[in-house]
């Protein structure tokens, strides 16, 4: 478990926007101090868009930005489903490099995970942060209950990213997915966690109260992680 898991709450969504997107920053800056790069996983969903509108703004080199999605629903690029095309509207105008790590979709979503994990080996690792977020039941990147759950948790350390198939799948975006798995997430320079809502807050709560036999998503990462954790909250 973390030594520390510090929350951040803020009264409205905006103001929790502004300081991730402060943090956000400073990690990147630091990164491109220490290294002239910087390598990050942003989550998908709906939560971390206003963050992203702000980051966008601040002065960074971006070309010097690699930016993966935490995870990617297995759809078309362009699809309103698709976390990295929903990520690239923001942050490719700016210069960024944005990694479709699912660059077509495919029925076959172990092949779209091993295709992803081998685009994965090209970066530079550990990454520089991890942007998770959480949904209501427990999942975070796209670690879900069902046939893939041992594997995204468990699996070799260097498999960096894997297909999953949700079951049941969540209503929000019915598909298989790809994810970075576990050990990708904790190896992070840094981890951060935005979420907004009394049902998410409760989730992660007790998910922390269960520790490492945790039957939620969240909980089994966060019992898995050594350095410092911000959880990030507001209201709505
Ligand atoms: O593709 C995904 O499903 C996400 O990356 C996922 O892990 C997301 O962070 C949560 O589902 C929360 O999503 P919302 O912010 O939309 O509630």
């Amino acid at each position: 478990m973390s030594e520390e898991i510090e929350w951040w709450d803020y009264d409205d969504a905006e103001e929790m926007a502004d300081a991730v997107a402060g943090d956000i920053g400073f990690i990147i800056e630091a990164a491109i101090d220490a290294r002239g790069a910087a390598v990050i996983a942003l989550s998908g969903g709906k939560t971390p868009i206003p963050i992203y509108e702000r980051l966008a703004k601040a002065k960074i080199d971006w070309k010097r930005v690699t930016i993966v999605p935490t995870d990617e629903r297995i759809v078309p690029l362009g699809d309103p489903l698709s976390n990295v095309t929903m990520i690239a509207k923001t942050f490719l105008p700016k210069g960024a490099r944005v990694m479709p790590i699912v660059p077509a979709a495919t029925a076959d979503y172990k092949a779209a995970g091993r295709s992803a994990d081998a685009l994965m080996q090209d970066l530079h690792w550990p990454l520089d942060l991890c942007l998770l977020g959480v949904g209501a039941d427990g999942h975070t990147a796209s670690i879900f209950p069902g046939p893939d759950f041992d594997e995204a948790l468990s699996g070799p350390n260097e498999r960096r990213a894997l297909g999953v198939m949700p079951e049941p799948l969540p209503k929000e975006a019915p598909v298989a997915r790809v994810t970075l798995s576990r050990a990708a997430i904790v190896s992070a320079r840094a981890l951060i966690i935005a979420v907004t809502g009394d049902a998410k807050k409760k989730v992660i709560e007790q998910a922390i109260k269960q520790g490492p036999s945790s039957a939620y998503p969240i909980g089994r990462v966060l019992a898995d992680a050594e350095l410092p954790v911000d959880i990030h909250w507001a209201a709505a």
